[in-house]
């Protein structure tokens, strides 16, 4: 079975074609959590399964987190997707993804930059809170696409400066908090400069932090956007793995469009012989 090893800002990711590999669907859940196992596998964020496009698109992608679990979109796997196709010939210079979240366009911006549109909110909750152990935390809900991707927005002082644990700790407890009933990717915050933030996404389905989240990113500046806090145009997000670029187009009450950009690298194509694979490969 070939694959792909790639990321996006250090958020990580195997790619599975299944034009080639005809993989049964129901067993992707397990090969996700078998490969993405770090020292005992190959090690990654997440798995990303190319297939057959049914609406439109250039191809279906189905993402499944480290755990197995199913993600209804990634906006760095999407951006890593999308330089998979072009590499491979599977699209052109522009790309179009059939993600569980919906359609979601690409563009090749240079060998290594590509941008994506990320799926429109359909949900968004400004003023929101959770209460974690006696303290009460502001925060902002939003989902990305139909059905959407799940987000918490958490303003967090001295982000850089927050104990390891304690922040992990604490996403741990807001992804689970009973008031996500989809659970959440939870996404601390500090503005540290004009159109300038510092993120660390605690992620669902990977249950860590990530060295990087492309939803997350966006839903983020999609929230600042509607309080002015950002302008929405350009906003820098520095995360652990590297810096996303965030575009979101503010109509009145509404963001219009949400645009992703920011680098992607090939980092290996190889073969699993994972052996772990084939036992109880029946169950
Ligand atoms: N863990 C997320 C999916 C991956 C999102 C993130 N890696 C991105 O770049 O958008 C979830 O299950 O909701």
């Amino acid at each position: 079975m070939k694959f792909w090893k790639m990321n996006g800002a250090g958020n990580d990711f195997l790619i599975l074609n299944n034009l080639e590999e005809h993989l049964p669907l129901e067993q992707l859940p397990r090969i996700a959590k078998v490969l993405c196992e770090r020292h005992l596998s190959i090690g990654a964020d997440g798995l990303m399964v190319v297939d057959a496009p049914t609406k439109g698109g250039d191809f279906k992608m189905r993402f499944f987190n480290s755990d197995g679990s199913m993600g209804e979109m990634c906006g760095n796997g999407a951006r890593c997707i999308c330089r998979y196709g072009f590499e491979t010939g599977l699209t052109g210079e522009t790309q179009r993804i059939e993600t569980t979240a919906g359609l979601v366009t690409g563009m090749r911006i240079s060998p290594r930059l590509y941008r994506i549109r990320l799926n429109d909110p359909t949900t968004i909750r400004l003023d929101c809170s959770v209460e974690v152990d006696g303290v009460r935390y502001e925060c902002a809900y939003v989902e990305l696409g139909n059905p959407g991707i799940p987000h918490a927005v958490v303003p967090y002082a001295n982000l850089r400066q927050a104990d390891h644990e304690e922040l992990r700790e604490l996403g741990r407890a807001i992804r689970w908090h009973s008031g996500f009933p989809k659970g959440a990717n939870v996404n601390f915050y500090e503005i540290t400069g004009e159109d300038t933030l510092y993120e660390r996404t605690f992620e669902r389905g990977v249950e860590d932090f990530t060295y990087a989240c492309g939803t997350g990113t966006g839903s983020v500046v999609a929230v600042l956007t509607l309080q002015g806090k950002v302008s929405g145009h350009g906003v820098k997000v520095h995360m652990a793995g590297g810096e996303l670029v965030i575009d979101a187009e503010r109509i009145h009450s509404q963001i219009a469009d949400l645009y992703l950009t920011g680098p992607t690298n090939i980092v290996c194509k190889g073969e699993v012989t994972d052996e772990e694979l084939s036992l109880n490969a029946g169950e």
